[in-house]
């Protein structure tokens, strides 16, 4: 019997959405108002979904406690109140789209929680547009 534990967390940061080789008209064309040159923020929801089989002494899939303490410290610490661009060197070069955030914190959290559980994160960027990914 397999079941899925669900931790929440949030966190808040500035981005721009851009190609340095492209023009500012060129990226606005192409990522509207999430371009602008002096960044913006968003408060970023996220969701760590884990699944596998509840221990039968414990019937826990995994420790909640635990869970929150790793998104602490693999996502909040480094992302919360920071310039992705600037500040978090998985996006020197990398656009931080919903998509491309997503999958960092995947890879960040995948080798931390059992290799026989299995992992999904969605991230909400604004209360209207999320994404999700489970490593395929
Ligand atoms: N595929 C993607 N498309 C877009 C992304 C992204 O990361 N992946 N990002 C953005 C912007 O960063 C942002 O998410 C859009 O902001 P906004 O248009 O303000 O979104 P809202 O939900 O607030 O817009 P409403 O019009 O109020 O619904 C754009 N595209
Ligand atoms: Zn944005």
């Amino acid at each position: 019997m397999k079941i899925t534990v669900h931790r929440k967390a949030h966190f808040n940061a500035a981005h721009r959405l851009f190609r340095k080789e492209w023009s500012d008209e060129r990226n606005l064309e192409v990522f509207g108002k999430c371009s602008n040159p002096n960044y913006h923020g968003h408060n970023y929801e996220l969701i760590v979904s884990v699944t596998g089989e509840p221990n039968p002494e414990t019937g826990f899939v995994m420790d909640l406690k635990i869970l929150k303490e790793l998104i602490y410290r693999e996502v909040e610490e480094s992302f919360d109140h920071k310039n992705l661009n600037l500040e978090v060197p998985e996006f020197k070069d990398l656009n931080p789209t919903a998509e491309n955030i997503v999958v960092v914190i995947w890879n960040k959290l995948r080798n931390k929680i059992r290799e026989d559980h299995d992992l999904e994160v969605t991230l909400y960027e604004t209360p209207r547009n999320f994404v999700s990914y489970k490593g395929e």
